[in-house]
């Protein structure tokens, strides 16, 4: 007997159980009760942006579902809920007047998740900009800081007491390199003058909401970043420069200035002439400290060197020794170990980590079949990742809880409908949830503080 047959993967008392989703991706009517345009809204509708013309107009229907979604919460023994708040929603302009009805919607919601025993986590901003601030210049305005701080006041006030853990800001990196750098996402701008400019004032924005929540808030303040972890292609040395070029361009760039470093080197290298200093107050801002941090973990990238490939001249080799998922990703876990013991060291060692999102999409049928989903890969991908992840707990990451990519299928963004994230199925055509295998197997994990792995 091997001594992996016999290991526990019992999980440390009080590790916190949860899944993840965000506003855009799930709710729809988006328009609905005097919530303001949001850049996914006018992107979305924007012909040649989505897959299939999918938009957010219905998603999930969660709007009016929410009361059934915590039933199904509960039927998977969920501890805690991510989910993202509609910034428009809200504060239909963006900045100003509130909207009651918008801010109703997440009153319900948070009080029907605590009646539930869930405990809510809540994102301020998970890329729906209120489509009135980017008329202003959006990520590229420097106001932007106070209005997204103004923005937090009224949630951190309105949520005192039931809201404990809030993240600021949902990627950074995915935020500018997906919608300022590439132009993939909302809003679709393609300079690296202005990626260079937003990712600034993104890391603004989340420092002056840190310091506006010590003001008015109470409870804990992070912010969630995508790492993807880089692994040589080779050992020759233009291989390594790409390497680090990535790592910098991609899991670096918020993190170093968050952590008080300042941006990495490399980023003057990957930018030229279209990076800038910048006012060193700023930095002071952008490293107030802070009480947790999320990762989103998906997969990891083996980069070689590639002069072509725009700005960061590195290109990932495929590795085609192991099972990719729909959307491309390599499945390989004990990248998931290593970038956790990596995250752990980048940020000293104490600061409690939280997996704010894991998952993968595999292709599953559009309806339930016997009432049932059969979603092996998933399971199989769900059963690998959180065995890497107890070992990265063994290795002593402080790391206090995990959320599972997606409580739905949903609005796989640019994606449209064709990529399923969820352990829940949802029939688009009905809007019947099928808790699929995966689905089951984690509430039998969470039941059993992880003993059945
Ligand atoms: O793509 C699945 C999910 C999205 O649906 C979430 O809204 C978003 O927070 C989110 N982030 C990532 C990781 C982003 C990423 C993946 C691979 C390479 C670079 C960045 C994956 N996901």
């Amino acid at each position: 007997m091997s001594s992996e047959t016999t290991r526990s993967y019992r999980f440390p008392e009080g590790f916190l159980w949860g899944a993840a989703t965000a506003a855009y991706q799930i709710e729809g009517s988006s328009m609905a009760d005097g919530a303001g345009e949001s850049i996914w809204d006018r992107f979305s509708h924007t012909p040649g942006n989505m897959k299939d013309g999918d938009t957010g107009d219905v998603a999930c229907d969660h709007y009016n579902r929410w009361r059934e979604d915590i039933e199904l919460m509960k039927r998977l023994n969920l501890q805690a809920y991510r989910f993202s708040v509609s910034w428009s929603r809200v504060i239909p302009e963006g900045r100003g007047a509130i909207n009651a009805k918008g801010l109703d919607f997440y009153d319900r919601l948070v009080d029907g998740l605590l009646e539930a025993g869930i405990e809510p986590l809540a994102t301020l901003y998970h890329w729906d900009l209120p489509a009135a601030l980017d008329d202003r210049g959006g990520w590229l305005n420097p106001d932007i800081a106070d209005w997204f701080a103004d923005y937090g006041q009224v949630l951190f006030e309105t949520f005192k007491g039931r809201v404990k853990t809030w993240g600021t800001i949902n990627e950074p990196w995915v935020i500018v390199d997906g919608g300022y750098l590439h132009g993939a996402l909302a809003p679709g701008h393609r300079s690296a003058f202005e990626a260079v400019i937003a990712g600034h004032n993104v890391l603004r924005a989340h420092g002056a909401a840190v310091k506006r929540f010590r003001e008015v808030g109470e409870g804990r303040i992070g912010i969630v970043l995508n790492i993807e972890p880089k692994y040589p292609a080779s050992d020759k040395p233009e291989d390594e420069a790409a390497r680090k070029r990535a790592e910098a361009q991609m899991n670096r760039w918020f993190l170093d200035p968050l952590m008080g470093r300042g941006y990495p080197e490399e980023l003057k290298d990957v930018y030229g002439e279209a990076w800038r200093e910048f006012p060193r107050e700023d930095f002071e801002l952008i490293a107030e400290p802070t009480d947790w941090m999320g990762l989103n973990w998906y997969t990891r990238a083996v980069p070689e060197n590639a002069p072509d490939a725009w700005p960061v001249r590195a290109r990932p080799v495929k590795q085609v020794q192991h099972a990719h998922t729909e959307t491309g990703w390599e499945v390989y876990p004990p990248a998931f170990t290593d970038t956790l013991v990596w995250l752990s060291e980048q940020t000293g060692g104490k600061l409690p980590l939280m997996v704010t999102e894991n998952g993968s999409a595999w292709y599953d049928p559009p309806h339930a079949i016997e009432g049932r989903i059969h979603d092996p890969m998933r399971v199989h991908y769900l059963q690998t990742h959180l065995k890497a992840m107890h070992d990265a707990i063994g290795k002593g990451v402080p790391l206090r809880g995990y959320m599972a990519w997606s409580l739905l299928d949903n609005l796989e963004w640019s994606l449209g409908y064709s990529k399923r994230f969820g352990i829940t199925h949802v029939n688009f055509a009905t809007q019947e949830r099928t808790i699929k295998d995966s689905g089951l197997l984690y509430a039998e994990v969470i039941r059993s503080h992880g003993e059945v792995l």
